[in-house]
């Protein structure tokens, strides 16, 4: 059984941590500083999102944590739990499916690359297909869904993976406002039984707040952190808090600190 989901022994330790990631990209057009010292802890079973100005280092860092890209200095350690999968499953914002596999397959994929059996895989694929509401669209490919359903392949795909940490880099940024209301209560109720450990970056405040346990806020570029916020609404949550003055409150205050960072990146593009 190759299905990681986060026990209560588990949750709080540290998923991921890093001390003094620094990341330089080196071009032809010159070198750009994007990410300064960043020290951050990612718990174990927390959701966590990152919130800053465009350009600022967030897909960066997603990757370094997921060991797609190397920090120029500094360090990153995962205490993630290795196994037959990988330790992290990514979700980007599109083409994030395979065409040429339908969504039984698409879904089944990480378990099918781990080297799990047909059987089980398929039983897992389906598993997740029914919590993400495509039953009955197991042998239809990406082409003939609609652009939510292929995102539902995505997130499903990535929790039937077994990873242990899923990171999402604007998994919703694509979507209508609708389809993402609808997909945002989805992700509540999936992590809420899961309980994986979740890095999400995201534009959008109302997300962070929504979703995550704690939001950090990043300076313009060289992405640095300027804030690490506790999100104040308790769990199980539900998309109803986006109407009250409490959750208001906290969107215009992150707003304001946001403010500055994105003019900066504004002036200095
Ligand atoms: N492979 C790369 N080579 C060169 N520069 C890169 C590379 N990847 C990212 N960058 C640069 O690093 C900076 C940070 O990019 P990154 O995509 O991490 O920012 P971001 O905060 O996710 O941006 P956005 O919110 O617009 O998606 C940008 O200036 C970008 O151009």
């Amino acid at each position: 059984m190759t299905q990681t989901t986060t026990t209560s022994a588990d949750v709080g330790r540290p998923a991921f941590t890093t001390r003094g990631v620094s990341k330089a990209f080196v071009g032809r057009h010159g070198n750009v500083h994007a990410l300064s010292d960043i020290n951050l802890e990612f718990r174990t079973g927390s959701f966590t999102c990152i919130v800053g100005p465009s350009g600022c280092g967030k897909s960066t860092l997603l990757r370094i944590l997921g060991g797609l890209e190397t920090p120029t200095s500094g360090e990153v350690t995962d205490h993630l739990e290795a196994g037959a999968v990988p330790k992290s499953a990514f979700v980007f914002q599109e083409h994030g499916v395979f065409p040429w596999l339908n969504v039984l397959q698409n879904v089944a994929f990480g378990e099918h690359m781990a080297n799990v059996g047909k059987r089980e895989r398929e039983e897992h694929a389906r598993h997740w297909i029914a919590e993400v509401g495509l039953t009955g669209f197991e042998q239809a490919y990406p082409h003939q869904l609609s652009g939510g359903m292929r995102q539902r392949i995505a997130i499903a795909r990535a929790f039937a993976t077994g990873s242990p940490s899923l990171l999402m880099d604007e998994p919703l940024g694509a979507l209508d406002a609708q389809t993402r209301m609808l997909m945002q209560e989805l992700l509540v109720r999936l992590w809420e039984a899961e309980r994986k450990t979740v890095v999400l970056v995201t534009h959008a405040i109302e997300e962070a707040l929504l979703l995550g346990d704690q939001i950090v806020m990043m300076s313009a570029r060289p992405g640095r952190v300027k804030e690490v916020i506790d999100v104040p609404f308790s769990r199980p949550r539900d998309v109803a808090i986006e109407g009250t003055s409490e959750f208001a409150q906290a969107r215009q205050s992150i707003w304001e600190s946001l403010r500055d960072e994105v003019q900066l990146s504004v002036r200095y593009a």
